[in-house]
């Protein structure tokens, strides 16, 4: 039985955690936060302002004494089986554990660590971007989308009022595999190692729109409706940002550290694979990330 005001942690007070931890701050409901550094404070920079939420940042699972009624989990995909320590503290099976994390694969990867807690996937939409010093630029209006299940609207609940709004999608997978489609694509600036200006150039625009064809096929055997549009609609997108504006595949690239290449791109080949699409962009785009991520070399 939940209450009217259920517990909530988080894990991973990075770009996008640091977002929502600030967000709930803001209405006095600030979440326990778990992490791997003992930050003093989270800051988060919305246009001229500054959120300030006091830390320490929790490090030590020991610390946690009790299940919780929701946790969110805003690690990357590639630190989460270092996480596991966390949840296995913060959930039992009456927890819902929201997944902020890109891919369209989350249930299935979190679903191992939870002790019978139900996952709920999201869609992230928004920019955030660390800076040096760990503070985060929130660089959009936060939003999430989450599947139309009854575990959403503990999720819709908790975030009521905040500055962080949530929708619900009868159809998410859709909505999963549109987000994808946008992921797969700005993976392309990792391998030229520029933002979202360089699809301002007509042989990048073109690379993109043949890349983003595979994907609209493998998205559409995997079920998800989506129109002839898509690619275009994505392309422009990127058009309209900031020149300045990155992702976090790039900035993790940048900084040396593992890439979710797997779960934003190689899941495109993985799946076209599995439904006999041919991936020949995939099958350079894949390696090439891979092997930046992982090495060796
Ligand atoms: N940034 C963005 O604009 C967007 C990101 N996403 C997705 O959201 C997810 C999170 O990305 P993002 O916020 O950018 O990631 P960050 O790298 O900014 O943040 C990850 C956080 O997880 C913490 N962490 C790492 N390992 C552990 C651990 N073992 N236990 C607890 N905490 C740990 C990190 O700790 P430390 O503080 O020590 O670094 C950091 O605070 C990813 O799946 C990403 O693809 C989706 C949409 C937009
Ligand atoms: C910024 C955005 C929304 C698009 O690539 C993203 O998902 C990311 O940076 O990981």
């Amino acid at each position: 039985m939940v209450s009217d005001n259920p517990s909530v942690a988080l894990i991973g007070p990075g770009a996008i955690g640091t977002t929502i931890v600030a967000a709930l701050h803001e209405v006095g409901r600030t979440p326990t936060v778990c992490g791997r550094t003992a930050h003093p404070q989270l800051i988060l920079r919305v246009d001229n302002e500054h959120i300030v939420v006091p830390g320490p940042v929790l490090t030590e699972p020991g610390d946690i004494h009790q299940p919780f009624d929701l946790v969110f989990v805003a690690t990357k995909t590639t630190q989460l089986a270092a996480s596991a320590a966390w949840l296995k503290v913060l959930c039992n099976e009456n927890t819902v554990v929201c997944a902020l994390q890109n891919g369209v694969e989350q249930k299935a990867q979190i679903t191992p660590y939870v002790a019978g807690a139900e996952v709920l996937p999201s869609v992230v939409w928004f920019p955030a971007q660390r800076e040096p010093d760990a503070s985060v630029w929130l660089r959009a209006a936060p939003r999430l989308t989450l599947p139309d299940t009854p575990a959403a609207k503990r999720v819709q609940t908790v975030l009521q009022g905040t500055r962080c709004a949530v929708d619900l999608s009868p159809d998410f997978i859709s909505v999963a595999w549109r987000k994808l489609l946008q992921n797969a694509a700005a993976g392309l600036m990792v391998l030229s190692g520029r933002r979202a200006g360089m699809f301002s150039r007509n042989d990048i625009t073109t690379l993109a729109m043949d890349y983003l064809q595979e994907c609209l096929a493998v998205a559409r055997a995997e079920g998800a409706t989506l129109g002839d549009a898509v690619p275009q609609e994505i392309v422009a997108g990127f058009q309209r940002a900031p020149a300045d504006l990155g992702t976090s595949i790039l900035a993790d690239r940048q900084a040396g550290r593992p890439l979710e290449w797997d779960i934003r791109n190689g899941v495109v080949q993985r799946y076209g694979k599995k439904h006999g699409i041919p991936t020949p962009f995939s099958d350079v785009i894949v390696p090439l990330l891979a092997a930046g991520s992982d090495g060796p070399g």
